[in-house]
């Protein structure tokens, strides 16, 4: 972590100064969390590398709510990815970092991909096909305790067209179905596969929740990888920038228990992170300042709560799921603004960093 970020990795585009200044943004809420000690932060091996290693990309993909993101975590080991039972919560690409003795998987997460009603919408699709071209493998995830549909049958026969990519399908969430059903779920995938021209190179069941088979997931992938040296060094678990994964951690704290619209319309920005001065070594606190953006006003006094309640439940949930991650006490400093209508402009859409 370091002691101090230089003011254009956080304020793209000048952020700050064009909030002040737009009177579609507005500022009345604010709330100070502060902090707890630290947990103790995990730590992994790699030794020496040996013959044969192999490292690569895979990313997973599936229509929004499949497991991909909590597919991500149990394989890192770690809570890199914020997973949330509202459809669409992922936005952003981060990469979980997953090391074994015989190699290095990195994970990328995107978005589902979904019919665009919005700028946003379309950015997401086109974010998520630039993805599939580079990696080495992408991971097509189908739950086993929904049939196959049409979202899936759209979505590999896009697949389909790039032809280069190993395909590999899993089936997720396994612990919801009977043996039964998870055995005419893979025979429909397999089915899916001829339909669509996708050859399958692996159809792997598995449960993130009971952790089954997540194991046998990481050797396949792994297997998959072309030979070569780590990409990342050891202990690394993601290259996302902590400012991002602080911000994704507080929108998922506000995503838990809001309902209808709303989810869509919260975005989060971490404008200000760094170490406090002048604290002792052995003390150290870590100062975040954040904005919760949502569209409307009659959304900010849901977010925010009856005495500002809901709020204080999401910044002290956030702030401890931050501190878990990090390993550093936080003071989190979080407030609440309106973008108007920020889905469909695309100048809030670019300051809020899509
Ligand atoms: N029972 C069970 N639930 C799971 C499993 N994996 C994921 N879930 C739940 O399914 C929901 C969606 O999981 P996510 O990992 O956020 O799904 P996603 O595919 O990343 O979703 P998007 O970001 O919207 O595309 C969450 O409520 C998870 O807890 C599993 O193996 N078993």
């Amino acid at each position: 972590m370091t002691d101090q970020h230089e003011p254009e990795q956080h304020e793209p585009d000048d952020l700050e100064d064009d909030l002040e200044d737009d009177e579609d943004f507005d500022d009345e809420f604010d709330e100070d969390f502060g902090a707890l000690p630290p947990p103790a932060a995990p730590v992994f091996g790699l030794g020496d590398v040996p013959d044969g290693y192999r490292s690569g990309f895979a990313c997973f993909v599936g229509r929004p709510n499949v497991g991909k993101s909590t597919l991500t975590n149990a394989l890192v080991g770690q809570k890199i990815v914020i997973t949330s039972d509202k459809p669409q919560t992922t936005r952003t690409v981060v990469r979980g970092i997953v090391h074994r003795p015989d190699g290095q998987l990195v994970l990328v997460d995107t978005p589902g991909l979904h019919r665009p009603r919005t700028l946003l919408g379309e950015r997401l699709n086109d974010l998520v096909k630039t993805t599939w071209a580079e990696v080495d493998v992408v991971a097509v995830c189908f739950p086993a305790d929904e049939k196959i549909g049409p979202g899936d049958k759209f979505l590999v026969n896009e697949l389909a067209k790039v032809r280069r990519t190993t395909k590999i399908a899993v089936a997720t969430k396994t612990d919801l179905v009977t043996a039964d059903r998870i055995g005419e779920h893979l025979l429909d995938i397999a089915e899916l596969g001829r339909e669509t021209g996708t050859d399958w190179a692996e159809i792997v069941p598995v449960s993130s929740v009971a952790g089954d088979q997540i194991d046998l997931l990481g050797d396949l992938l792994v297997g998959l990888m072309p030979e070569g040296p780590p990409l990342y060094p050891d202990g690394d678990l993601t290259d996302a920038p902590e400012e991002i994964l602080a911000a994704e951690l507080i929108r998922e704290a506000a995503l838990d228990g809001v309902r209808d619209e709303l989810p869509h319309s919260i975005a989060v920005v971490v404008e200000e992170m760094g170490l406090r001065e002048g604290r002792p070594d052995d003390k150290p606190l870590l100062d975040i300042h954040a904005n919760l953006y949502v569209e409307r006003d009659s959304q900010k006094g849901i977010v925010i709560g009856k005495k500002g309640a809901r709020l204080r439940q999401v910044g002290t949930a956030a702030r401890q799921q931050i501190e878990a991650l990090l390993g550093t006490p936080v003071y989190l400093d979080l407030h609440v603004k309106i973008a108007k209508d920020w889905q469909r402009d695309p100048r809030q859409l670019r300051k809020l960093g899509f």
